[in-house]
Formats: structure tokens, sequence, C-alpha cells
């Protein structure tokens, strides 16, 4: 479980997170969403300990990561696994070798011992056989699926992700939210994930947060979120007329129920 607690962060005379409160439990898939400059980035950046806090803390199981000892941070740092926009792999390195990079900074598991693993997770995002291949061979989707396997292969408590859908169809895109949501969800992860896409909203928002000039403006599912009249959400969301469609569809579809 991740509890951030009235999170300040600023750069100099600019304020950007305002107080932020929020919880993240283990198998649970949560969004942060909001307008461009609203703050998501400096906020996941805080919690993957890019940011210091000016005020508030935030813990991981109890832990406050600006108290931990030397020891402690390399513990907590290998428990982390981070999916980046664009997927960030070395593009001179075989899939097999993006994948085992953890395990070889990490541990001292046999090469041996480090494959099997590698393979068991290849396998788990559906990417068997294609070890040898390179970043550049791979579609935009497969290349997801890579990061996401680098991302488990330590098998973290706490898994953070950047955008994981720019750049994919919408098709390939519900394939890698609900890849994400699964794999969340079968190894009990505590699961943040920041986006733009309205569609993972409506997929996979299990928990969402609503980010408005750095304080949380919003919180609730998927399911609260087509019912909310909280203006600043219903603005942000329903921004296109699609959604807007199907919001009143799905009030509609309640009203008669
Ligand atoms: N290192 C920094 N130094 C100074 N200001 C920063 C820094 N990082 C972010 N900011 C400012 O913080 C504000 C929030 O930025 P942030 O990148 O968190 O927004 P965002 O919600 O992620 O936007 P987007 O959706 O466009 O990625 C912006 O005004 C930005 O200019």
């Amino acid at each position: 479980m991740i509890e951030v607690d009235n999170l300040h962060k600023g750069f100099g005379d600019v304020k950007v997170l305002k107080g932020i409160t929020a919880t993240f439990l283990p198998g649970e898939t949560s969004l942060i969403i909001g307008q461009s400059g609203s703050g998501k980035t400096v906020f996941i950046k805080s919690l993957i300990g890019l940011h210091t806090p000016e005020k508030g803390s935030i813990s991981f199981d109890g832990r406050i990561n600006t108290k931990f000892t030397e020891n402690e941070k390399q513990q907590w740092r290998q428990e982390i696994g981070m999916v980046f926009q664009g997927s960030a792999l070395f593009d001179s390195q075989t899939v097999e070798d993006n994948v085992m990079f953890p395990l070889k900074m990490f541990t001292d598991k046999s090469h041996a011992e480090m494959l099997e693993r590698v393979n068991f997770v290849l396998n788990r995002v559906n990417l068997e056989n294609s070890n040898k291949k390179l970043p550049a061979e791979l579609s935009g989707g497969m290349q997801k699926r890579v990061a996401i396997a680098r991302a488990i292969v330590m098998n973290p408590k706490y898994l953070f992700c950047d955008e994981p859908n720019s750049g994919l169809d919408p098709r390939t895109a519900i394939v890698i939210d609900n890849l994400i949501q699964e794999i969340t969800d079968e190894y009990k992860i505590t699961t943040v994930i920041n986006t733009h896409d309205m569609n993972s909203v409506m997929e996979i928002g299990e928990k969402i947060i609503f980010l408005k000039e750095g304080q949380k403006a919003w919180e609730g599912t998927s399911e609260d979120i087509f019912k909310t009249d909280n203006e600043a959400v219903v603005d942000f969301v329903y921004s296109s007329n699609l959604f807007k469609k199907v919001r009143e569809a799905y009030l509609n579809e309640k009203k008669y129920k």
C-alpha cells in the first residue's frame, strides 16, 4: 500500500502539488488523470523518489521514503517496476537482454536462473519466441509488452506507468491496459498509472484520481465518473462528443431500469 499524505511540491515560486492525500492499494490499478500541467508527472516522479516533497509524506507499506537508510533505499528500488512513455528499451539489446537487465543489476542469480525468470515473464506478456529480436523489429504494442515484462521481472510490489498507451492504436491500447490490470491483480501489485487516455479511464479505472491545478479535485471509479456532477471532471472527461453521448446513454439506461 502507498499512502500519500498532504504532499506539496513546487519549483522556486511555482507551487505545483498543493496538498495531495491519496491511498493506493495492492491489487488495484489506480489512474491519475487531469489536464496538461495539472501536476500528474510531478506527482508520479514524487512517488518514485525523483522529487523530494517540500511538505507531507509518501509511505510504502509504512516506510516513509524520505526517511530510508541507504540500505532501505536500495531494497525499495528493487520493489519498484516502471513503464515509461515510449517504452524506453535499450535499442541495441535484444528483448531477452532488455528484460534481464534488472536481474543482472540487482541480483546474483546464475544466467540459467535469470533466463528462466525472463522466459516466465515474456510468456506472461504473450511474447514467447521473441527473445533474440531487437526492439526495432517489434511493433509498438510488442515493445510495450517487453517494457511491462522488464518492469515485473523483479516481482515488484509497486508498478508505475507513465502514459503506457501513448502511440498505440485504441485496440492495442486496451490489450496493454488489460494486461497491466491482470498482472496487478494476479501479483497483488500496487499500480499507479498516469494517463490521458479516456478509454483507459472507462476500461480499467478501479480508482481514478483527478488532479486540477495540483490538487485532488475528485476521486472515484469508472462507474462513478458517469454519475458525477463534479463540473471540473465532467468538463475534462466529457470534452469529447463521443464520451458525452456515452455518458448520456449510460445515465438514460440507469433511469429507465
Ligand atoms: N523540474 C521542473 N522545474 C520547474 N517546473 C516544473 C518542473 N517539472 C514540472 N514543472 C511545472 O509543473 C507543472 C506541472 O507539470 P507536470 O509535468 O506535472 O504536468 P502534467 O499534468 O504531467 O502535464 P502533461 O499532461 O502535459 O504531461 C507545469 O507547470 C510544469 O511547468
